[in-house]
């Protein structure tokens, strides 16, 4: 039996968030998608701040919450859920020392003052924090406030973790030490959690699984590796940085809404939705159409715009959907592409992997 299952709907305004998700004891499930999918929705259901127009979410064996279609329903409050949230500036109160702070959730479940310090203490050391323990959140870092936040969380021993973004607020140097620091914790205590983030480098360091959100749906799930390898959904195909053309399955490759035909390394059965993937780097781009044997893929478009990348230059091109290339810029200014530029582009059928939707 899943630790962690939530089935439920709920509505904002015009916007509708319709949910089944579950998760294993101690496993990671990262939550990806744009702005206004639903994320931080679903985090306020699971923590109980939010009470859905109808459905459960479960823990364990306790119902946190029941809304059913007709009768009652049942909302444990969130301060009764054994579910910690951290969000993107932790929570700590300003009055009180690193410890103090740590040591609040085991006082509050009636923790003798002593020995809720000595624990603290041990969650201080956890996250790399031995020795602040008298600073007050004023007298650290961001960094460091976002350390003694998750020990926070961690100390008082949520049965679900609930993380909402939680590296978004810290200077690129410091993310990566502190996302170090929350993979060990939570691999160590075994929590249960739910990650929401913007970040693909979060789910591949953090989460086992990963759902992917968009418009309140859905849109794409399983182990982060296959979902990052094989996108099902633009979305996710831009955070896996590959090219996505989905499809109908047709001559054995897949067919895009605007004619282009798409081959890949294997053929595929035809009939029913397919999606191609492929990199950016195994784009070509032509100003005439390309002669050669091999076969391959060429489409004919013109280019968007051109936009920087990491040593190169991503040359995004028209058409539905959107293909996009990598070129060295000594390329791009041996071909002089600019926007309006018309192009063939090609990839061999060798790097394209083809899957059903
Ligand atoms: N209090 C509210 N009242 C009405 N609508 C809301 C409220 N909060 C959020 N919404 C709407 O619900 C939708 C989902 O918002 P939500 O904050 O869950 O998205 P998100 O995926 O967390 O986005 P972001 O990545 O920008 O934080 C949006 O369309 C938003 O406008």
């Amino acid at each position: 039996m899943s630790d962690l299952e939530a089935r439920f709907s709920v509505r904002r305004g015009d916007f509708e968030l319709d949910l089944d998700l579950a998760a294993a004891e101690g496993e990671v499930l990262a939550v990806l998608g744009p702005n206004g999918a639903g994320k931080s929705t679903l985090l306020a259901v699971l923590a109980g701040l939010l009470r859905p127009s109808e459905g459960f979410v479960r823990v364990g064996d306790q119902v946190l919450t029941d809304v059913p279609v007709a009768g009652r329903a049942r909302l444990v409050a969130p301060e009764h859920r054994a579910v910690g949230l951290l969000g993107q500036d932790g929570l700590v109160f300003p009055h009180l020392t690193a410890l103090e702070n740590v040591a609040f959730g085991p006082r509050s479940v009636g923790v003798r003052r002593a020995e809720a310090a000595r624990r603290a203490t041990g969650w201080l050391e956890a996250v790399g924090l031995a020795g602040m323990a008298l600073r007050r959140p004023a007298e650290l870092s961001g960094g460091q406030r976002q350390r003694v936040a998750l020990a926070r969380a961690l100390a008082a021993e949520p049965r679900v973790l609930l993380l909402d973004e939680p590296l978004a607020a810290l200077d690129v140097g410091v993310a990566p030490q502190l996302r170090q620091v929350l993979r060990e914790q939570v691999a160590r205590t075994g929590t249960t959690t739910v990650l929401v983030t913007h970040d693909v480098l979060d789910a591949v360091v953090l989460a086992d699984r990963v759902i992917v959100l968009d418009g309140g749906a859905v849109v794409d799930e399983g182990l982060t590796a296959q979902v990052l390898a094989a996108p099902r959904d633009p979305f996710t195909a831009t955070l896996a940085g590959v090219n996505l053309v989905v499809g109908e399955a047709r001559d054995g490759g897949v067919r895009a809404p605007d004619g282009r035909h798409v081959a890949g390394r294997e053929p595929i059965e035809p009939g029913g939705q397919a999606a191609a993937v492929f990199a950016p780097s195994a784009v070509a781009v032509h100003t005439r159409p390309p002669a050669g044997a091999s076969p391959r893929n060429v489409w004919r478009t013109h280019v968007v715009a051109l936009e920087p990348g990491q040593a190169v230059i991503r040359v995004r091109t028209a058409g539905s959907p959107e293909v996009v290339a990598d070129l060295t810029p000594a390329a791009v200014a041996e071909l002089g592409l600019a926007p309006g530029s018309e192009v063939w582009l090609s990839v061999k059928a060798t790097e394209v992997g083809l899957h059903r939707r």
